[in-house]
């Protein structure tokens, strides 16, 4: 997951490939809790490990309910059986709806059946959403629930440590036209109650974003309980009803995440060699509405095909279709609607949408102010939004997309990327995604596809120990950047050679066909870096390499024009989405000549003595300060003077002098340099 400040995402071109989707949140959530009411174990598989799941794992922990994480990736909940062994906690359910008013509900009602006392709060927007039509409910059911700081909404407490008895003769009344999880709540808790009769639940007004309903009902289904629908208008609980664990039970892939996919599928053309984008984990059958979705998507323009647990898209229509759609069937997937509607041939309408203001955020005025941004036409009202595309490449804006703790405004926007005006999109807070999919960004950059020089470089060179491996790794984090420390790989030549038994001082260097062995073993030799480790032949060489001793016989291999060719194919390999940091001595006048921010990093050679000396002692290897003075200037010399590839600035490189600057001051000074670079307003 990205948890950078905000992440950069270049103009993207094309992209093909398959997404396995993480599962789906509503489904895991809901299937957690039925596994927590139930009698028996259940073992869940492809359960969505994101943040709205902790925190539901979280609070079941903290009410005494065993769940274990097992090697095979499964998941078990040691049912309780509609017992509460822990009587009063106090539960932080964060931003999650899917947590906060199902846990409401059960714990309302178990909390009348056993006395108990339970306090649930949120993050501040969840202190906004409203939840009183459920206490509403549950306060007709004779529950005790207390709102702890403002009416209709969270934080609540529930119970008063006292059993209270359950008023179940009439039919509980729920508003329907406000959220379903409201009903959801009621129906997952309602069969604790319905020991010896019949609940029955009235949904008053419009029921709204029935998909959800079903999938509720076809889960209590799994686990034992079978209601009863009469149209949309009351759910009957048969008297007797109980949980019971299905033992093991799947959670399919998100559908309201394949949303983006298939919207990348309709925008980007085809990557060569590829045939659209397939999607792994939700197809057809899926028991979730936004797999509805792709009515839309088709409607648009899509080119959709599927069976039972994939799906396939390729571009169909281009421009895309404008459409004019009520939504009301696909609230959250609908979003993605309006980033595509930015690629359509006219102004597209999505109604039916009033829900979206009681999300993670106000849906409509995020995704119009957004939209906005970038350049288009955007109308909003009570319940819609009318988004005109911009009228020509050239109206498009590069934007910064303020993501308001929504992992679907971050999602969507990323689409945005594929713009005619080759304009980079800049996502806010990208760990927001966390919510449903940690790894959306990486996924995305799987499948996506752009020409090199699209990809953003930003070149650190300088001599010896004046921080630029420092300086590059601190700035590659913050930016979610790849980085390259192009030391390493000559250093690993050195290391490969010693090993081969190839001698690298300067005689051995003259000697014929010294050279041309040394460039074959530096594209032979197997390197892979895996995190903050170098294998070298399967060999980690990690700490080996960082010797002084290291760094000289790499300099010397270094001089040899063959080993550089050899090695220059590898350097370029690194230039990855969404970016590169890359630290060395030529990456500015040889490697990325076309780098967007070449800086040329500098101290004093005392300095930068004393830095190496402090570096090496804290790893444990014997220094001594005046030998390493005279070594540096060595290795700067040999480094300066050779004929290939020698250690100088870039014409076009910033310098800067780091000798009295810290390591946080030189990252500052980049930093601004970068935005500087970049296409995005400064804030
Ligand atoms: N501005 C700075 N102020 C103080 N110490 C610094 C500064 N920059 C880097 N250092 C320290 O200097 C040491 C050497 O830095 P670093 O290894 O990043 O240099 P380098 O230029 O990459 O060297 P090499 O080219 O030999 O790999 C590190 O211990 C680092 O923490
Ligand atoms: N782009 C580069 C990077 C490094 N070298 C040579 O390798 C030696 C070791 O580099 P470190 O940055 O890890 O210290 C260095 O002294 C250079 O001779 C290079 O030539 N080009």
């Amino acid at each position: 997951m990205y948890s950078t400040d905000h992440l950069d995402i270049p103009p993207l071109a094309s992209a093909g490939g398959t997404v396995q989707l993480p599962g789906s949140k509503s489904i895991s959530n809901r299937v957690l809790l039925l596994a927590a009411l139930s009698t028996g174990h259940t073992d869940i598989t492809d359960l969505l490990d994101s943040d709205d799941t902790q925190v539901m794992l979280q609070a079941l922990a903290t009410l005494g309910c065993q769940v274990e994480h097992r090697s095979n990736g499964e998941v078990r909940v040691h049912g309780l059986g509609g017992t509460l062994p822990v009587k009063t906690a106090a539960l932080f359910l964060g931003n999650a709806g899917t947590a906060m008013r199902p846990l409401t509900a059960a714990l309302a009602v178990l909390a009348s059946q056993h006395g108990g006392q339970f306090d649930l709060s949120g993050v501040a927007r969840m202190h906004e959403r409203p939840i009183g039509d459920l206490v509403d409910a549950l306060r007709q059911l004779g529950c005790s629930v207390t709102y702890t700081l403002n009416d209709g909404y969270p934080p609540l407490r529930l119970g008063t440590g006292e059993p209270t008895e359950l008023t179940i003769d009439a039919p509980i009344q729920i508003r329907g036209d406000v959220s379903s999880q409201f009903l959801t709540a009621l129906l997952l808790t309602l069969p604790l109650a319905a020991r010896t009769r019949d609940i029955h639940i009235d949904v008053a007004g419009e029921l709204i974003s029935r998909p959800y309903i079903e999938i509720t009902l076809n889960l209590m289904q799994r686990f034992g309980v079978d209601v009863k629908r009469d149209e949309w208008k009351r759910f009957t609980i048969p008297a007797g009803s109980q949980y019971r664990s299905p033992g093991r039970i799947p959670v399919e892939g998100d559908a309201s995440s394949a949303s983006y996919f298939i919207a990348l599928g309709a925008i980007a053309p085809c990557s060569p060699g590829c045939d659209g984008i397939s999607i792994k984990g939700v197809g057809l059958a899926s028991i979730q509405g936004d797999i509805r979705f792709i009515e839309a998507a088709r409607l648009m323009g899509a080119d959709l095909s599927g069976d039972a647990s994939t799906l396939h898209i390729r571009r169909g229509a281009w421009p895309l279709k404008a459409i004019d759609l009520d939504c009301n069937h696909i609230p959250d997937a609908a979003m993605t609607l309006a980033v595509m509607a930015l690629y359509a041939d006219g102004p597209s309408t999505l109604r039916n949408i009033a829900s979206w203001r009681v999300k993670e955020t106000d849906r409509i005025v995020a995704m119009a102010t957004e939209c906005r941004k970038l350049g288009a036409l955007v109308e909003e009202g009570p319940d819609f939004i009318r988004i005109t595309p911009p009228a020509s490449a050239e109206a498009w804006s590069a934007a910064s997309i303020h993501t308001y703790d929504d992992h679907r405004v971050a999602m969507c926007f990323s689409l945005a990327a594929f713009n005619p005006a080759g304009l980079p999109v800049r996502i806010e807070d990208p760990k927001c995604v966390g919510k449903t999919f940690p790894d959306y960004f990486e996924t995305l950059f799987e499948v996506c596809q752009t020409p090199p020089a699209n990809i953003p470089v930003i070149c650190i060179d300088g001599p010896t120990a004046s921080g630029k491996g420092t300086l590059a790794a601190a700035l590659a984090h913050r930016l979610g950047y790849h980085l390259l420390d192009s030391g390493a790989l000559y250093r690993l030549v050195g290391l490969a050679a010693e090993r081969a038994g190839l001698a690298t001082d300067e005689t051995a260097l003259k000697a014929e066909n010294q050279a041309d062995r040394l460039g074959e073993l530096a594209s032979s030799m197997q390197v892979r870096f895996t995190g903050d480790h170098i294998l070298l032949n399967e060999e980690d060489v990690t700490e080996l390499l960082r010797s002084e001793s290291a760094g000289m016989a790499a300099s010397r291999v270094s001089a040899v024009p063959q080993v550089r060719s050899a090695l220059l194919g590898l350097q370029h390999d690194f230039r990855q989405l969404p970016g590169l940091v890359a630290d060395g001595r030529d990456m500015g006048t040889v490697v990325f000549p076309d780098a967007a921010l070449k800086v040329f990093l500098t101290a004093s050679a005392s300095q930068r003595a004393q830095r190496r000396h402090k570096q090496l002692i804290s790893k444990g290897f014997a220094a001594n300060i005046d030998d390493l003075l005279a070594d540096l200037i060595r290795r700067d010399e040999r480094d300066s003077s050779r004929s290939h590839a020698p250690l100088r600035p870039a014409e076009d490189a910033l310098q800067l002098d780091n000798s009295g600057l810290s390591i946080e001051q030189s990252i500052d000074q980049m930093l601004i340099w970068w935005q500087d670079k970049t296409a995005f307003p400064k804030v």
